[in-house]
């Protein structure tokens, strides 16, 4: 007997191999997806019947602040480098560690019930945030954010803290947990202690996440420093490589694209962030053409300003359209496939396809609804006119986590009010200090 079956639903599969199911059934059974067909023999303890909804793989974040909701809507319509120094830095001087469980359980809640299913996390008190992660059943990959800014010594503590979250944390409850490096940017952070960390992540085995080249200002500081842009000057040092997860990428030259695809680089566009702070237009487009693995980030509720891959998805085709003045790039299909697909793969884990074998990492979209209707494709309608909300029931690892848009794994209203409370008083203690 099986854990679950999800029956008649449009399965909106991902995998090359097998195309969409009409009418479809998923089997689950001890954590990954042990059928996708017309139909099946098996029997299950729990029967989904997805009558009207779209069965599909989870999102896949990957680049995101989750603590970071606490300052939604604290600091916006500035720029990046004042919204970061004299608004963002500041308030965040004043974390703490159970700030940042509530606001992570904030984010947890708020992902579950819009359909991601994994996320990749740059922050700070990653222990607390494990932990957070680990209770709300979903599947992360998480990093400790370092800012070194040329500190010798602080790059010392920094990297040993690192070290410290990465081996303490790889590998976590069940497999969901994977830890990472996270030198925060090639501006914030020197060559010396990136080659540090690169070692390092080599010798534990450990990814890295890294801002790379999101703004002008970045590029103009690099070139000044180095006489290279933040691509070449990591490719001169071999830091580029398929364990990088670099976030942003959007001032790139035509040869600094090639490097990307060549070393296969994982990109994370997260065109919302980059038209908020109006750091600039991502060519996605052409790294594609080269063949480079680009997936999709929210980055944080600060710059965003939520975790909704339903609008990350319609902003990232519309702005290539609008920047290429080509109404068919980036089509709907292909950023579902970004949005899946490619995420799983810069995470490095078995989800973002309903596949036999696959992690159980799976939503339903309720597609029975005035703004969906009528229905002639599937894809199209998820990316241009669906939501975050008309997720109606979210598996991960093969656990159910919202049914019915009812969460089941954490009390909905306190997670609101504690994070609430902590925001205000995390203001308020800013205030006083400024
Ligand atoms: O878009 C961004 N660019 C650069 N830094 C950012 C962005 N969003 C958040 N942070 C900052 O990165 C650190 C993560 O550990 C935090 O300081 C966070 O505020
Ligand atoms: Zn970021």
């Amino acid at each position: 007997m099986a854990d679950i079956i999800i029956k008649n639903g449009y399965v909106l599969t991902m995998d090359p191999e097998l195309g969409d199911l009409k009418n479809g059934v998923v089997v689950i059974d001890d954590g990954s997806i042990v059928e996708v067909a017309e139909s099946t023999e098996a029997t299950a303890d729990t029967v989904i019947d997805a009558r009207g909804g779209v069965v599909m793989p989870g999102f896949v974040n990957t680049h995101t602040h989750a603590g970071m909701t606490l300052f939604r809507g604290y600091a916006d319509d500035l720029p990046l480098a004042s919204w970061l120094q004299d608004h963002i830095w500041p308030a965040e001087a004043e974390l703490t560690a159970s700030d940042v469980v509530a606001g992570t359980n904030l984010a947890c809640l708020e992902m579950i019930k819009s359909g991601t299913v994994a996320f990749a996390d740059m922050y700070f008190f990653m222990e607390e945030v494990g932990t957070v992660v680990e209770s709300s059943g979903l599947r992360a990959a998480l990093s400790y954010g370092m800012i070194e800014l040329g500190d010798a010594e602080k790059g010392k503590n920094e990297l040993k803290k690192g070290k410290g979250f990465v081996n303490e944390w790889n590998g976590k409850a069940d497999g969901r947990i994977s830890a990472m490096y996270g030198p925060h940017a090639p501006n914030t952070c020197s060559k010396e202690f990136l080659i540090k960390v690169k070692e390092q992540a080599v010798a534990d085995n450990a990814k890295i996440h890294i801002h790379v080249l999101e703004t002008e200002a970045e590029l103009n500081q690099m070139k000044e420093q180095y006489g290279m842009c933040s691509v070449n000057m990591l490719d001169s040092i071999d830091f580029l490589g398929p364990d990088v997860l670099a976030a942003h990428c959007v001032w790139l030259s035509d040869g600094d694209m090639d490097i990307l695809a060549n070393n296969n680089v994982n990109i994370s566009h997260n065109p919302v962030s980059n038209m908020k702070l109006a750091s600039g237009v991502a060519p996605v487009t052409k790294l594609l053409d080269r063949g480079a693995n680009v997936c999709l980030g929210t980055d944080g509720c600060a710059s965003n300003n939520n975790l909704d891959m339903f609008d990350e998805m319609k902003t990232a085709t519309l702005l290539q359209k609008v920047d290429t003045m080509d109404p068919t790039a980036l089509p709907a299909r292909k950023v579902l496939e970004m949005a899946t697909v490619s995420g799983a793969n810069a995470l490095d884990i078995k989800s973002g396809m309903l596949r036999k074998g696959y992690n159980a990492d799976v939503i339903i979209v309720d597609m029975n609804r005035s703004h969906l209707t009528p229905l002639f494709d599937v894809p199209s309608q998820l990316v241009y006119s669906a939501g975050g909300s008309d997720v109606r029931t979210s598996i991960v690892n093969g656990k159910l986590l919202m049914d019915d848009h009812k969460v089941l794994c954490m009390d909905e209203q306190k997670i609101i009010d504690d994070a609430k409370e902590a925001a205000s008083d995390l203001v308020a203690r800013v205030d006083a200090k400024n």
